[in-house]
């Protein structure tokens, strides 16, 4: 997406703690690449809006040769007007106590109306990430109001859970970040996601042949990743903020500048049926971009102990559309 055009960036909770986090490396190039001038269009509810200023007096602060303009509405029919990338992460956070299930209701609301502002006025090449919890059906709800934006376009993150897995993979083989490749987030971003490591490679050996130990996976590995969320809600008082930020940048650079030859990463996208996974549902998958378009890395072997794991959490995807659709939100 290289341009001289400024690409018109839509950030929603933008006067929240991500979003704090996540403004000043869009406004650096880290999201759209160095050559690429952004327009930040901020949305906030009217309350965030004072506060919204303020990030924009700093973004003005830090001089950044990429920043073509800062513009902050308190309405999303303005927010998304000729949005090209919308990042959705206004919503309201998981707190202590809470699953994911209990923010259906008070954020389902949210994107509702978010989606049918991105159909009436977003740009042509819109492509949504969603953030906001629980990000998958959120990004059901938005995608169900904006029917003449192709699905595809309409994505939820599980990079932060794939960031995460790379790490504890990385620091139990002692190997380099760097020489791992090819882990797969499948599912809900929620404590039912899958890490799989089984198509994983770490410098080039499969990663189950270089760890050889099923009790770590099973014990430590799978559930670390997988409550890794509600570990730092724990420590830090407050739900992930910068490194959530940090895979949202991951996330949107990988699906606008592609993704490494012979490597994938994690998305929630829509699914097209493939590994079982019901058409229409917005679940994780290993995937590839070529091209600023998504596809599911195809024809993966998948073993019992996997199958297992990817249907419970896509059972839990269906119980989260069925809970949406009852409230009339999709
Ligand atoms: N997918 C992930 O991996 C992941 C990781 C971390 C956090 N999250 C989720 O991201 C969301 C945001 O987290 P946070 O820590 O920044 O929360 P926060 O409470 O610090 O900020 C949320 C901001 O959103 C704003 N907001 C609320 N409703 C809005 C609306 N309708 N339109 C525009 N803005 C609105 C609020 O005013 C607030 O400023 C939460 O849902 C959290 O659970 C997701
Ligand atoms: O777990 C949460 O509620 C916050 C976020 O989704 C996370 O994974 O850190």
């Amino acid at each position: 997406m290289a341009s001289t055009t400024p690409v018109n960036v839509t950030v929603t909770g933008a006067a929240g703690q991500i979003g704090y986090a996540l403004l000043f490396r869009i406004a650096s190039g880290q999201l759209l690449g160095p050559d690429t001038p952004v327009k930040l269009r901020l949305l906030e509810i009217p309350q965030g809006v004072k506060a919204a200023v303020g990030i924009a007096m700093e973004l003005d602060d830090c001089a950044f040769g990429l920043l073509a303009g800062i513009d902050i509405f308190d309405n999303p029919t303005d927010g998304f007007d000729g949005a090209n990338v919308a990042l959705l992460v206004g919503a309201r956070p998981r707190t202590a106590g809470m699953e994911r299930s209990d923010l259906l209701t008070a954020n389902g609301g949210i994107f509702a109306p978010q989606g049918a502002a991105i159909n009436a006025g977003a740009a042509d090449d819109i492509r949504v990430l969603v953030v906001g919890n629980p990000a998958n059906t959120n990004a059901l709800v938005a995608a169900a109001h904006a029917p003449d934006v192709p699905a595809e376009r309409f994505s939820a993150m599980t990079r932060l859970d794939h960031n995460r897995a790379l790490h504890q993979l990385a620091k139990k083989a002692g190997a380099d970040l760097s020489d791992v490749r090819r882990l797969t987030i499948w599912g809900n971003h929620s404590a039912t996601q899958y890490p799989d490591i089984f198509h994983a490679e770490i410098a080039g050996r499969p990663a189950v042949e270089v760890v050889a130990d099923q009790d770590w996976l099973e014990s430590d590995f799978i559930p670390t990743v997988a409550k890794r969320g509600a570990a730092i809600i724990d420590a830090r008082g407050a739900s992930s903020a910068a490194s959530a930020a940090n895979a949202a940048i991951d996330h949107v650079h990988s699906w606008v500048n592609g993704t490494p030859e012979g490597d994938w990463t994690s998305a929630a996208i829509v699914s097209d049926g493939s590994y079982g996974v019901p058409a229409g549902l917005i679940s994780s998958f290993p995937v590839t971009s070529t091209g600023g378009h998504w596809q599911i890395v195809p024809d993966l072997e998948i073993d019992a102990f996997s199958r297992d794991r990817i249907d419970a959490s896509v059972a839990e995807l269906i119980d989260e559309r069925d809970a949406v659709s009852k409230l009339g939100l999709l």
